[in-house]
């Protein structure tokens, strides 16, 4: 550890915190891990021998207390975000959150009065998708102009098995929350409404869960978007766009692992799950945040995204039982201009 290295306290240990651990430890520069937050006692004492010279604290006020850390990293599931968020705020900590910022849009709308009381913006939101380089080559093509317009996003997001707590309500706030973010990102405009469709249940389902879901989004500039949310389809992790412009088309995520020529037959090795999908977009976002915060900013999705998304998901989650549903948002504050 140098002395110029920024010390990350990361809170929550599990599977994205023990992965952002091992990313910050080994594969990026000026930062190191301070201080773990973690209930579970394996996981924190995983965490903390994962990285050299931190300490386990029982929550982030302490550490804080202590002087450990200099900035924030929260991984616990999305309701327990909020509480972490306001005491890294109180003392003007810059903080790496994992989406969701907080689950719904009553909470994110506190925080950002919370963050607005500060100078600038310190919180930067986990949609990882904004780093990944097929992602923004997309957004390069659509935004030159070079394609013509933009017509239509076809979006696929199948995840092979989901866990038992894993809710109907999820489809939308844990999985098609990122498509809500990155959708308007890359077409430069507003979800203006959501409607979700019911096609034909996969049998392999959980039994509480009626998937997959087809979510059309109109956006503000006429685009129609699809996004396909499959969570069962077993056979590997997927997430592709298809761009449709005037008279050509455009297509990100298809599979690029290794190739075989065997028995008569050609393949390609696919992901099986998000951390190897994009584990080079997360070092990438957590890199360039830890860049911007030795320059006393961020780099990234701020707290306003994660409200524009949370107003989304609410959008979103009644849409599931039918109906086309209008998102709209305040005007967005001068503080995230
Ligand atoms: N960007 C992405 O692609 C992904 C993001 N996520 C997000 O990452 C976050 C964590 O998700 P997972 O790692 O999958 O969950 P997980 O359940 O594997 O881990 C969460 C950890 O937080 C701990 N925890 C719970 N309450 C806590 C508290 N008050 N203080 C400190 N630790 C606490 C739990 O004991 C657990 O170890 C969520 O916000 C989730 O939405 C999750 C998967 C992928
Ligand atoms: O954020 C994520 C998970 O929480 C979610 O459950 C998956 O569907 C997403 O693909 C992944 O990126």
């Amino acid at each position: 550890m140098s002395s110029t290295d920024l010390r990350i306290g990361v809170v929550g240990a599990g599977l994205m915190g023990a992965d952002h651990v091992a990313r910050i430890t080994h594969r990026i520069s000026g930062a190191v891990v301070s201080a773990v937050v973690e209930p579970d006692a394996a996981r924190a004492e995983a965490a903390t021998a994962a990285a050299p010279g931190s300490r386990a604290f029982a929550d982030i006020e302490d550490a804080i207390d202590a002087s450990a850390v200099d900035a924030v990293l929260i991984a616990t599931p999305g309701r327990f975000h909020e509480p972490v968020l306001m005491p890294a705020l109180a003392a003007g900590l810059p903080i790496l959150c994992e989406k969701p910022l907080t689950p719904d849009s009553q909470s994110a709308r506190r925080v950002l009065e919370a963050e607005q009381e500060l100078d600038r913006p310190h919180i930067q939101v986990g949609f990882m998708r904004r780093f990944d380089t097929e992602y923004q080559e997309l957004k390069r093509l659509i935004d030159s102009g070079e394609a013509g317009e933009l017509l239509m996003l076809r979006c696929v997001h199948r995840n092979p098995s989901v866990p038992a707590t894993y809710t109907q309500q999820m489809l939308i706030d844990d999985s098609v929350v990122h498509e809500f973010d990155v959708v308007p990102w890359l077409a430069g405009s507003d979800i203006r409404s959501i409607e979700v469709k019911h096609p034909r249940r996969n049998p392999r389902s959980p039994e509480h869960l009626d998937e997959p879901i087809l979510v059309l989004m109109e956006l503000a500039s006429g685009v129609f978007v699809d996004v396909e949310m499959n969570v069962s389809v077993g056979f590997g992790y997927q997430v592709t766009t298809e761009a449709v412009f005037e008279s050509s088309i455009a297509r990100i995520g298809q599979p690029s692992g290794l190739q075989t020529w065997r028995a008569g037959t050609f393949s390609i090795a696919e992901n099986r799950s998000f951390t190897t999908r994009f584990a080079a977009a997360y070092d990438a976002q957590i890199q360039r945040w830890v860049d911007a915060v030795a320059h006393g900013t961020i780099d990234g999705p701020n707290a306003w995204d994660g409200y524009r998304v949370a107003v989304a998901c609410e959008a979103g989650v009644e849409a599931l039982a039918g109906g086309v549903i209008p998102v709209e948002l305040p005007d967005r504050p001068s503080f995230y201009a």
